[in-house]
């Protein structure tokens, strides 16, 4: 059965090739589709089986990374979104998109409670470009996740990718909600590229369908990818495509 992937594009969006790749050779048919035709709808969001919001620079971060398309999420898709999240089928943002996700209030959710978390500068006052070691957190509810018992290398690139939540309870919540799906691996800076507390790298909602993560697995999904592809036993793959692929097996489920 086909398996139609939705890769969302906006204004400075610019990895959407590469999230359509990953979704490519994770078993799904990927297509690119502006978010005007979502919102004008001559497309339908609940036509296809997963949405993919990439990473890039969306509406060049004005008022924050991620904050002008969540606007657009929110005011003008939001029932949509709402449905297509609440059956369950999966969701994935990846850095700018994991930005609009926590800056639309979809991430940690649930949507149109008051946002107690978001992602704002990096600690380092920097933007930080490089691979980096993640974890999945072993009893979180990402449907995504599963499976990956080994720490796993993919790239990060962003300027606003720390963390910041209202209070230590809020914290304390995700944990014991196992709404903390990834965690960079290692103590402190560099290991953690942005200084989030508890090292987290990637969020999921209540019921597991909805991830957004900073860093990039689409730019690691194909062997020559990794910077000691050459120096290195040989790859098969990317350690970033089981994300993927569990996003892919998991849409093909519901
Ligand atoms: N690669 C990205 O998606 C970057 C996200 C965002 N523009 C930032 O700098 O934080």
């Amino acid at each position: 059965m086909e398996l139609k992937a939705l890769i969302l594009r906006a204004p400075g969006i610019n990895r959407d090739a590469d999230a359509a790749l990953a979704c490519e050779l994770a078993g799904a048919q990927p297509e690119r589709i502006h978010v005007n035709r979502l919102i004008e709808r001559s497309i339908r969001l609940t036509d296809y089986a997963m949405l993919i919001i990439p990473g890039g620079f969306s509406y060049g971060d004005h008022l924050g990374a991620g904050r002008l398309l969540a606007v657009d999420l929110i005011h003008r898709l939001g029932e949509e979104l709402e449905r297509f999240v609440a059956d369950g089928r999966p969701v994935i943002g990846i850095c700018n998109g994991f930005q609009v996700l926590v800056k639309a209030g979809l991430l940690p959710g649930p949507l149109r409670q008051s946002p107690r978390v978001t992602l704002t500068t990096n600690e380092s006052q920097q933007f930080e470009c490089r691979w980096v070691q993640l974890e999945a957190v072993a009893h979180s509810r990402c449907r995504f996740t599963q499976g990956i018992e080994q720490p796993i290398e993919v790239p990060v690139a962003h300027g606003e990718g720390r963390i910041a939540v209202r209070d230590e309870a809020t914290l304390a919540e995700l944990e014991a909600n196992g709404l903390v799906a990834l965690r960079y691996v290692g103590e402190g800076y560099p290991a953690n590229p942005n200084g989030s507390p508890h090292a987290i790298a990637g969020l999921c909602n209540a019921q597991g369908n909805v991830l957004g993560l900073m860093p990039h697995p689409e730019n690691a999904v194909l062997p020559h990818q990794h910077p000691r592809w050459t120096r290195e036993p040989a790859r098969r793959e990317g350690d970033g495509l089981q994300i993927f692929r569990n996003a892919v097996r998991y849409a093909a489920s519901l």
